[in-house]
């Protein structure tokens, strides 16, 4: 029976249960055209044995032409096209966080800004981002996601045009403080929406490219600081306004996009729902999917009740109290291994390993961005071939690894510190903490002194520890380097914040394993996986505790990284980093279930058991089952019953 002349009979035959990784899929695939491997024997026979089919030959036909349908791609374009407009979002989030460096280095000269209000301006774009975040969960659950992401963009627009526009540094704090607000909203919504959109098989890579967006909007920021930072007068300007280009382009993109079809369910609106899950299904049956939807719904009402805040209920449920803990820990241990103070001082460990040129380190760090991104590509491809759990496991080994490797060189660099041979007297008599320093490294450490000195060959000479300029750090305050053009041609050299070392290479190779392990790992699952592991009724309210988990954890550790720094030098910091990874390692081996091609609906059933325990719960890892929908009937192949279809 040909698909043609079956029209009486409908059929789709799409893999629910990716279980066992892209690979032996692909084999079973392959083999089911030749008709060798177990998966399409399985098939064959319970093809065969199918009453209602008359004959042998018409089963073996109808699971062929089946096979057929499940190897293309069912998923429609539709689908790929909401993903990319509501990542914009991830887009928007990554250069707004990441531009901030470059304008900064514009606007303390042009505003002379102090340190203080620096720190404000970065900050204030984080500390919204976590309380816009928490407060997107009531948002989320009363408006919808559609509406959210609108208010996302439309903040992302309305602080773009403020920034642009400032004229002085309040105004600026202003626009800053509204973007973070847009940041904190699109964090929380985005990975929720393009998860409750995908088709299960694909949700892990969807939800990944939201993370690629991220890095992929910190990497094009680098770009623009560093080509801006060639326009001294108002190229901040530029910089901090250029993202209102993405946030238009989505604002009315998602005019025209529709809402969750869960959250529509959740909310009553059935027919929409149904309407908008078979466009984003194309020809594939939706029956089964929205049966599924609104009788989990049903199901978590009877269990859960639906009195109280959301928040309360999820607490006193242990599989969502579970949930919960699994998701807001990831989003720490994300932090807490110290991606933003990596990717922050990327520019001081390069100039550790000789790039001196001020320009040259911010074209490098754009360099790391580019890694970062590129990495995180690797992710979305591995995503839905390793799992979440495997991915997520290897990649913070390696970062942790990297993390030692990273402090190791600090350490060595420490070690064999340029001594302090000059103290000449300070002209001022202000009696300055540098002059108590006889090594580089605490020299360094301290944010007001830099180092004075010349090369002998390779080897530091004629050193001294002075003062930095109060209105640039390029050079001293006073004495032989404070005159930039005379310096340089007396070929003497200023180190501020960093030391000349030959130990410097294995910082920067520690810096490169970290990008390259920490990108396609920790930097997505911690976003994919909350998407995912909360039932709909807490899907809201999870994701807004995880994200404002993860906004706190960023401020805490990139305020604190400096004092960190200062305590327990640089090796110190990147030890404790390495610590912190080690732990979320011990965390995640035991918490983490594989979340990989279960339906949305089925994974509240892996927070089932104790917390400890959740991870072991990937027992279904090497089974392999697919569906088979026949006229309108599910029957499910499995290893046991293969002879369950008719
Ligand atoms: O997942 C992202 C990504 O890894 C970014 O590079 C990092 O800056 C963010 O803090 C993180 O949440």
């Amino acid at each position: 029976m040909s698909r043609k002349a079956g029209d009486n009979v409908e059929y789709t035959l799409r893999s629910l249960s990716n279980l066992m990784g892209e690979k032996r899929r692909r084999q079973a695939e392959g083999a089911a055209g030749s008709g060798a491997a177990a998966a399409g024997e399985r098939s064959l026979i319970a093809a065969e044995s199918c009453s209602s089919l008359n004959s042998a030959a018409s089963g073996a036909e109808l699971e062929r032409a089946a096979r057929r349908q499940f190897q293309r791609d069912e998923t429609p374009g539709f689908v790929y096209v909401v993903s990319v407009f509501s990542a914009l979002g991830g887009f928007l989030f990554g250069y707004d966080t990441g531009v901030v460096s470059g304008a900064l280095l514009l606007l303390k000269r042009e505003l002379n800004l102090d340190a203080l209000w620096q720190e404000l301006l970065v900050s204030g774009t984080v500390g919204a981002a976590a309380l816009s975040a928490l407060a997107g969960g009531v948002l989320n659950g009363l408006c919808g996601r559609r509406p959210c992401i609108l208010l996302a963009s439309g903040l992302f627009t309305a602080g773009a045009g403020v920034l642009a526009a400032a004229r002085d540094k309040e105004t600026l704090l202003g626009g800053r403080v509204v973007v973070g607000l847009g940041i904190g909203v699109a964090s929380m919504t985005v990975p929720v929406y393009i998860a409750e959109v995908a088709p299960p098989h694909l949700r892990g890579r969807l939800v990944t490219i939201n993370t690629l967006f991220i890095t992929g909007g910190q990497f094009f920021a680098s770009v623009v600081d560093g080509l801006f930072s060639y326009l001294v007068k108002d190229g901040w300007r530029y910089m901090l306004g250029l993202s209102a280009v993405p946030a238009v382009i989505q604002f009315f993109g998602f005019l025209f996009l529709p809402e969750s079809p869960r959250w529509l369910i959740q909310k009553g609106q059935t027919q929409r729902a149904r309407r908008i899950l078979s466009q984003m299904r194309g020809n594939q049956a939706i029956d089964e999917e929205y049966d599924s939807i609104k009788n989990n719904i049903e199901e978590e009402e009877k269990e859960v009740g639906a009195a109280g805040p959301v928040i309360c209920r999820m607490l006193t449920y242990p599989p969502t109290r579970r949930a919960l803990i699994v998701g807001c820990g990831l989003q720490m241990f994300q932090q807490l291994s110290g991606i933003n103070t990596v990717m922050y001082y990327s520019a001081t460990i390069l100039q550790m390993s000789g790039v001196e040129d001020d320009r040259l380190a911010i074209w490098l760090a754009a360099l790391t961005a580019f890694i970062n991104f590129i990495f995180t590509l690797v992710g979305v491809w591995l995503v839905e071939r390793m799992g979440r759990r495997k991915l997520t496991l290897g990649s913070l080994a390696g970062t942790a690894v990297a993390l030692i490797i990273l402090a190791s060189g600090f350490l060595l660099s420490a070690q064999v510190s340029p001594r302090v041979t000059l103290n000449p007297p300070d002209p001022s008599h202000q009696n300055s903490t540098c002059t108590k320093y006889s090594y580089c490294n605490g020299c360094m450490l301290d944010p007001d002194c830099g180092l004075c000195y010349k090369l002998n060959k390779s080897s530091v000479v004629e050193s001294s520890c002075i003062p930095v300029d109060k209105h640039s750090t390029m050079k001293a305050a006073w004495g032989r380097c404070s005159n930039e053009t005379i310096f340089k041609k007396e070929d003497l050299f200023w180190a501020y914040n960093f030391c000349p070392t030959p130990y410097s290479w294995t910082a920067l190779l520690g810096l490169i394993l970290y990008l390259v392990f920490f990108a396609p790992g920790m930097g997505p699952m911690p976003w994919t996986v909350n998407s995912e592991i909360y039932p709909l009724w807490a899907r809201s309210t999870g994701n807004a505790c995880s994200s404002g988990v993860n906004w706190v954890f960023n401020v805490l550790v990139s305020l604190t990284f400096l004092h960190t720094a200062e305590y327990l030098t640089y090796y110190g910091a990147f030890f404790l980093y390495a610590g912190f990874a080690g732990l979320g390692l011990l965390f995640i081996y035991g918490c983490l279930p594989e979340t990989k091609g279960k339906k949305l609906e089925e994974i509240e059933s892996l927070f089932e058991s104790r917390l400890c325990t959740c991870g072991m719960s990937d027992s279904d890892e090497g089974r392999y089952i697919e569906y088979i929908r026949v006229k309108g009937s599910n029957y499910h192949l499995s290893d046991n019953d293969a002879s369950d279809v008719e």
